[in-house]
């Protein structure tokens, strides 16, 4: 089976709270709550792709800089395996605005619980839980 390494962001403002993005119809777990990011692409490190993938998806501006590596998940779907490291980012530039998702939602992680998530961010949701 194939592993698809796919980044992701828990965006955290000043009061704690963390954006989520609810997926599209059409697409993959649709309607479903997912952290920003996407796939890395061939030739890519994991930090551009997060950068390129915010800005497109969200229209903020990042840097490497501001990038710090948290948890990952490792998660067998039926079709591919997915790892996904989980980067946390409490500094951009600009206001997230939801560019390919239905809508986006500010959450503190213990209401995170509210919100459908892919399983595979489920263990990540209880990372966040302890270090807010
Ligand atoms: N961005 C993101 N993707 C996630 C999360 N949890 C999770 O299982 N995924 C999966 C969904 C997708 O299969 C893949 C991300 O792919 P993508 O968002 O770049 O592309 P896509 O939806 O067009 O992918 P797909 O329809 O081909 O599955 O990772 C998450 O929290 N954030």
């Amino acid at each position: 089976m194939k592993t698809v390494l796919v980044v992701a962001a828990a965006l955290i403002d000043s009061d704690g709270r963390v954006l989520i993005a609810q997926r599209p119809e059409g697409k993959s777990l649709a309607g479903q709550w997912e952290f920003p990011g996407g796939k890395v692409e061939a030739g890519e490190t994991p930090e551009a792709a997060l950068i390129r993938e915010l800005e497109e998806e969200l229209g903020i501006t990042t840097r490497a800089a501001c990038l710090a590596p948290f948890v990952f998940a490792s998660h067998t779907y039926e079709m591919f395996h997915l790892l996904m490291p989980l980067y946390l980012i409490r500094r951009w530039e600009g206001t997230p605005q939801p560019k390919e998702h239905t809508a986006l939602k500010w959450v503190r992680p213990k209401d995170m619980r509210d919100y459908p998530m892919p399983p595979a961010d489920l263990p990540l949701v209880a990372y966040l839980n302890d270090l807010i």
